[in-house]
């Protein structure tokens, strides 16, 4: 017995020592990673000043910092022997007053025939720069382009302002190939543009000889690689044939290369320079934001998707050109036949129509014969039309990358234009076993799934992160629905519910079963078979919550996805993921954020219940829009309007008028806010006018360890409890008090105030104030042993000699190579940066 005690005493010793070192280890983590993210601010400040419009080469994004700000403003002037012809011809043929930004730059670097990556969003003019200077150059440009139909646009556009340009595809007749490959050749240049697929560089033999020939004869001018991201299989769209065309500058060395994109991150940049094999290609990068943009999510709901969809282009985009994009060819037909049925001139569009069919629907919709194209992602690259006010995903998008470069074809005329996506639960399996096969594409998947969950972070800050940018969110001038909405959400603990539905999976492993997540839904809202119901613990949530919950399971690693494969098809089950085990642990808990634009009184008294929360009332209270919503419901309802799922639109609309008139916010976008707002109205009159019906609209987001605590600070602890009157979760807000007596109490409370009033507290203070009094105690400790030790070793050795202390110093367990000094330093770090989160 004794002997057990001693070794479960000496293997908690030994536990306690490797924790501490771990600890240590965090600490010094936490400091460099302060280190480097001043470093990286005082780097960005530079940046920023070099170019207040642009990042060049240098930023995060480049691959090569040798681009400095005396360089940009050096090819951004006119003064170059060509600048009055490329004016000239800016003005005469392209018909264009002037340069949008960084445009001079890209062609004044091309024509001085540098090597160049211009990143650049969807719409803000990218052909251009290597357009006007084809027609300042001697011989052609030779442009890579990957799609035929994407040639023919530009083509048909070209054509339309007296630009010869040629394509050599697959359906070039013999007659044609012939000519334009004897015109690569011809001094009289019969042709300034030749437009190729990347596979006919790979294939056509005859074609790189003639390149060959043009390039000795010094009339191969340049060289185009538009959609440069397909090069990279880190890109969105990785076309195998891309990553062949090295050929060309090891080929054509002295040939300047101008890679265009509107979606590269710095790693797919720096994969495409070795992919084309580039040297030192300077990139520009404009920024990604479109200020023009309105971004929102919305929860879906199958059955009435359409419906709402409907509602808004009847609504708010009447007699406005618009894309509503779905999932698959049979949701394009379905969705356009039942728009049709709403008196909306829609028409379908996707990869299996025939070309013809397709071009009509182009040509159909670019001159408003109809209002909408219900498509595929096939409708995408190289459409061109300026006045596009909304694209609606019927479906989210497969990444962020995607969801933006789809998104963007909206508002590139620069007016007013809304991108809204539909976040269905279903759609993410549809997609997560379209992407199954892909490198990345779970992941990109599970980046565009948080960018619709999540709940307080401006939509452009998170697209931000995919193009490496530093994002402010007050740029954003609330032109998102999240910064337009404000903290209008609620935490909660949702510990429980997830113990409970895990459980169901395992309960299910056990039994050598596979749940799929719909039927994981099903089985924990008490709809599976009878036998299963009576082991399961059936959930009161509704389905909004329980497929929320469920998404941020999987999200956060407490599920994962288990894929089963046929001759026909790929099935998505939950299986328990890394983290599931946690939820045995009682100190483990989760939390979540849900969002409250509209919330019934049976749903808030729900949600309260199941976070136990302490007052509903009073945030409501707090939302005099959300009890005016409500009151409107009511009247509807007793008018016994038809109540369905589109009452959110018209509601949520309500809210944004309402705060949207109560704030003034919108410096530079005055005319942008007055339109937005006149469609509200617009919409709301007759949106509201067909649904009604209230609704909780809720997503998911943070979660946290509550570790047990031993010892504790009261300072902090107090902090926290003295916390609640703020709802907003912002740690700013929270006031200090002065210390109590009974810490352990103060302890307890904070932990019951954490769980029982979860809206009121930032569960992130939390954390931190949780840690900090690990920290802190580990923090004394540490220097009470060091007091210990060194009047121990100094009084029998000579004081001030700093070197017999090394010694008895080693005792204290510090990892290899760190000095006391450090050891000390890094705790303090993680202490100062705990309380500043707490302050
Ligand atoms: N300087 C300019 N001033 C006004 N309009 C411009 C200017 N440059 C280009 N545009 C217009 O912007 C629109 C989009 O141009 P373009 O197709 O080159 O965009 P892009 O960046 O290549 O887009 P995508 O990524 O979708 O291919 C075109 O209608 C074009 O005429």
């Amino acid at each position: 017995m004794a002997n057990n005690i001693d070794d479960a005493q000496a293997e908690l010793d030994s536990v306690e020592a490797e924790l501490e070192v771990v600890e240590l280890q965090i600490s010094e983590l936490l400091e460099k990673q302060t280190k480097l993210n001043s470093r990286k601010n005082k780097l960005l400040k530079i940046l920023e000043g070099a170019c207040s419009s642009a990042q060049p080469s240098g930023s995060s994004k480049a691959p090569k910092p040798s681009f400095s700000k005396q360089d940009l403003q050096h090819y951004e002037e006119s003064d170059f022997s060509w600048s009055k012809e490329v004016q000239a011809k800016l003005c005469s043929v392209f018909q264009l007053s002037k340069f949008r930004p960084l445009q001079q730059a890209a062609i004044n670097l091309s024509m001085s025939g540098k090597d160049l990556f211009l990143v650049m969003p969807t719409g803000r003019g990218k052909s251009l720069c290597y357009q006007l200077p084809a027609l300042c150059s001697k011989g052609f440009t030779l442009v890579i382009a990957p799609l035929v139909s994407l040639m023919e646009d530009q083509l048909m556009y070209l054509k339309s302002i007296n630009v010869s340009a040629v394509t050599l595809n697959a359906s070039s007749t013999k007659e044609d190939s012939k000519q334009i490959l004897a015109g690569m050749i011809d001094k009289n240049s019969p042709f300034k543009l030749l437009y190729v697929t990347p596979e006919k560089i790979a294939k056509s033999k005859l074609l790189m000889s003639k390149l060959e020939k043009a390039y000795n004869m010094g009339l191969l001018a340049r060289i185009a690689v538009d959609e440069v991201h397909c090069c990279s299989q880190w890109g969105h769209d990785f076309r195998p044939d891309y990553k062949l065309l090295g050929i060309l500058k090891r080929q054509f060395p002295n040939v300047p290369l101008v890679g265009l994109t509107a979606t590269a991150t710095s790693n797919v940049l720096k994969d495409c320079q070795k992919i084309l094999c580039v040297q030192e290609p300077i990139t520009l990068t404009a920024p990604f934001n479109r200020p023009n943009l309105y971004y929102e999510v919305r929860f879906k709901d199958n059955e009435d998707c359409t419906d709402q969809i409907a509602a808004l282009i009847r609504g708010r985009y009447k007699n406005q050109s618009g894309i509503v994009y779905v999932f698959s060819q049979k949701d394009a037909e379905v969705v356009a036949t039942d728009l049709q049925k709403r008196d909306i001139l829609a028409q379908p569009y996707h990869a299996n129509m025939e070309p013809s069919d397709k071009s009509l629907v182009h040509q159909r919709w670019s001159s408003k014969k109809i209002q909408v194209v219900v498509a595929t992602v096939a409708f995408g690259m190289g459409i061109d039309k300026a006045d596009v006010r909304f694209v609606i995903h019927h479906t989210i998008s497969k990444s962020i990358e995607n969801y933006y470069q789809e998104s963007g074809r909206a508002g590139r005329d620069d007016g007013p234009a809304d991108c809204i996506v539909f976040f269905g639960f279903m759609d993410i399996f549809r997609i997560s076993t379209m992407v199954v096969m892909e490198n990345t594409g779970q992941q990109k998947l599970q980046n565009m799934v948080a960018y619709c969950q999540n709940v307080d972070r401006c939509r452009r800050a998170m697209m931000a992160i995919h193009f490496d940018e530093v994002w402010n969110d007050e740029e954003c001038n609330q032109m998102c629905d999240v910064c337009r909405h404000g903290n209008d959400y609620i935490t909660m603990d949702i510990t429980q519910h997830a113990r409970d539905v895990v459980e169901i999976v395992e309960m299910a492993a056990s039994m050598d079963e596979k749940l799929t997540p719909l039927k994981v839904c099903e089985a924990w809202m008490g709809k599976g078979p009878a036998k299963r119901r009576k082991m399961i613990k059936v959930t009161s949530l509704s389905r909004l919550e329980v497929e929320s919950i469920i998404i941020h399971l999987l999200l956060h690693g407490y599920f994962s996805e288990d894929f089963s494969f046929t001759p026909y098809t790929t099935y998505f089950y939950l299986k328990l993921g890394r983290k599931a085990s946690l939820l045995k642990n009682g100190g483990h808990s989760i939390t979540m954020k849900m969002r409250r634009r509209v919330v019934s009184h049976a749903t808030v008294k729900k949600v309260s219940e199941s976070a136990g929360e302490k007052s509903s009332a009073k945030v409501e209270g707090k939302r005099p829009a959300d009890s005016d919503n409500k009151k409107s419901v009511a009247k509807k309802d007793g008018q016994a309007v038809d109540t369905q799922e589109e009452a959110e639109t018209a509601l949520i609309d309500v809210s944004n008028i309402e705060r949207h008139n109560k704030t003034k916010i919108y410096k530079n976008h005055q005319n942008i806010e007055k339109r937005l707002a006149q469609n509200h109205i617009e919409s709301l009159a007759s949106e509201a006018s067909e649904y009604v019906k209230p609704t909780s609209v809720f997503e998911v987001d943070v979660e946290v360890n509550l570790v047990q605590e031993q010892n504790c600070a009261c300072e902090e602890e107090k902090g926290l409890k003295n916390a609640p009157e703020q709802q907003s979760s912002s740690p700013k807000r929270r006031r200090k008090q002065p210390p109590t007596q009974n810490c352990a109490a103060n302890a307890n409370q904070v932990k019951a105030d954490l769980v029982s009033t979860p809206s009121e507290v930032s569960i992130i203070s939390a954390a931190a104030v949780e840690e900090l009094h690990h920290l802190r105690s580990y923090y004394s400790k540490q220097l009470r042993r060091i007091n210990y030790i060194s009047q121990e070793h100094l009084q029998s050795s000579q004081p001030g000699m700093l070197t017999c202390m090394r010694e008895p110093f080693k005792s204290l367990r510090f990892p290899s190579r760190t000095t006391i000094a450090r050891g000390a330093r890094n705790l303090w770090t993680r202490v100062s940066m705990r309380r500043k989160l707490i302050q």
